[in-house]
């Protein structure tokens, strides 16, 4: 079987890629486990530069084919910060506590129906000949008044989603990957690995 190495190195990705690539058909390796522990820069100015810049570097290492996924969280009412600076918006060794925090404390007193807000996912793909392709998920939601169940990771016990009423933090996991922009973004990259690769 092919190998697919996801670039990434935050566990709760790892754990939500593999669980909706159960079915895939290449061994779907971490950097971990390929023995590659590295801090790779995101100088991009895009999600899409940023997955492109992490793919290509362990691409770069491997010569396998490799995936990499850039997300964040935008917020309508801040602009849509913090956007790619997501995982670093709370200075570098903020938790996740700690960013949930910092989000509710910028938004103090807004009310709920301006506190929209979406998830986006970015992955790119690049292949061993050094080309690639990226895709895009999103989900809509709100940014709630207080932290709500301890699922999922990071931002998730603060989005609130109105059709479910529910913070993606409260859904079963099935439920989360069915609606959120990383199940749709992993969606889009099959599909688009069928149609030119497999
Ligand atoms: O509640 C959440 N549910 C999600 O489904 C989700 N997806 C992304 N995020 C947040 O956005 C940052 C991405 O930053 P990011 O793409 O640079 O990833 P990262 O730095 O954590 O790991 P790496 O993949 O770069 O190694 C992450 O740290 C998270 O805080 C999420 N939060
Ligand atoms: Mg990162």
């Amino acid at each position: 079987m092919k190998k697919f190495i996801v670039a990434t190195k935050n566990k709760g990705k790892i754990n939500e890629i593999s669980e909706i690539l159960k079915d895939f058909p290449y061994e779907v390796l971490s950097m971990e486990s390929v023995g590659i522990n590295l801090d790779i820069e995101e100088t991009g100015s895009t999600f899409e530069e940023n997955a492109l810049i992490k793919a290509r570097e362990i691409n770069r290492i491997t010569g396998e084919i490799v995936m990499a996924d850039d997300s964040g969280l935008e917020v309508d009412f801040l602009n849509g910060a913090p956007g790619i600076y997501s995982a670093r918006f709370a200075g570098e060794n903020a938790t996740d506590e700690e960013k949930n925090k910092k989000l509710l404390n910028m938004l103090n007193d807004v009310p709920f129906d301006k506190r929209g807000a979406r998830f986006v996912c970015v992955i790119a793909v690049v292949f061993p000949d050094g080309t690639s392709f990226t895709v895009k998920g999103t989900c809509e939601g709100y940014i709630s008044h207080e932290p709500k169940g301890a699922n999922g990771f990071g931002y998730d016990p603060i989005f609130y989603v109105p059709e479910y009423q529910m913070t993606t933090a409260q859904m079963a996991s099935e439920m989360k990957h069915m609606i959120s922009h990383r199940g749709k973004a992993l969606r889009l990259m099959v599909n688009e690995l069928q149609k030119r690769y497999i």
